[in-house]
């Protein structure tokens, strides 16, 4: 079942452009990864998706329903939920405190404390610590966990291991992973090549806000996702495999 659909956006900052023309779907269960160089306009997708950021025009379909109109707090009642980039988390309050503020939705479903603190075992040990007193990974987790506890359908990650160590990494992917099989749809925004294409169905490449390759891990080599993130082809993968120059 698709969750949520990208028609057509376009989106920018006063005169300038940031996305152009940009649709998408996600379903139930799956992972989409974007991978772009910086300022290819990932974040600013995400941001449109959410509902921080109104696009220029275009549309988006969440379950069927137009929620172009809806700003994000809206979208958030509804099911999909923004892991922003620099996490955003509040910090003199504790990590169980910044966990309840993410329930403010008050939707119901399968995400609390309890079951959070299983998908994200890091942050049992550090429940009762300040927000102000983590690491990068510990804050990554608990932005995680933060958006989890609104109990989304969609969850959209912006540069999940930004600045974090390998190992730290690692875990929050396990995590991920968990996180997945519980039925989310997850967007998320990666630059590391080797893990977008270990853990995503699909992968969406951005340049100077154009999607200009798309495809499955198994249809693009790591070569043609870099020529693309750098620019140096542009080309797109249809379903049937098939390679299909782009204007
Ligand atoms: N608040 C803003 N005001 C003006 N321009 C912005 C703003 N945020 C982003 N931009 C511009 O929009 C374009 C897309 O930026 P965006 O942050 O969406 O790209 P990105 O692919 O996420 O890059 P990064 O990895 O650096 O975050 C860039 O040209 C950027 O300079």
């Amino acid at each position: 079942m698709t969750l949520l659909e990208a028609r057509s956006l376009v989106a920018g900052y006063g005169d300038s452009r940031a996305i152009s023309d940009i649709s998408l779907s996600l379903d139930e269960g799956e992972l989409v990864a974007f991978v772009g160089a910086n300022g290819a306009g990932k974040s600013t997708l995400l941001r449109v998706l959410a509902g921080a950021h109104s696009p220029t025009s275009g549309s988006v379909i969440y379950k069927d329903q137009d929620v172009t109109r809806l700003r994000d707090f809206a979208r958030n009642r509804l099911g999909i939920s923004l892991v922003p980039e620099g996490r955003r988390l509040f910090a003199s309050l504790t990590v169980r405190e910044n966990l309840i503020v993410g329930a403010g939705s008050r939707r119901s479903g399968p995400w609390n404390v309890e079951t959070v603190l299983d998908a994200l075992p890091m942050l049992g040990p550090i429940l009762n610590r300040n927000a102000s007193r983590l690491s990068g990974g510990q804050q990554q987790a608990v932005a995680i966990g933060r958006s989890l506890m609104s109990n989304p359908e969609v969850l959209l990650l912006d540069e999940v291991s930004l600045g974090l160590a390998p190992i730290v990494i690692d875990e929050l992917y396990v995590s991920l992973e968990g996180v997945r099989k519980t039925g989310l749809g997850i967007i998320l925004v990666e630059q590391d090549l080797s893990r977008t294409i270990a853990v995503a169905d699909r992968i969406i490449c951005m340049l100077e806000g154009h999607v200009v390759l798309e495809g499955t891990p198994g249809q693009l080599t790591h070569e043609q996702i870099t020529d693309a993130y750098f620019g140096h082809s542009i080309a797109s993968f249809s379903d049937t495999g098939d390679l299909n120059g782009l204007d």
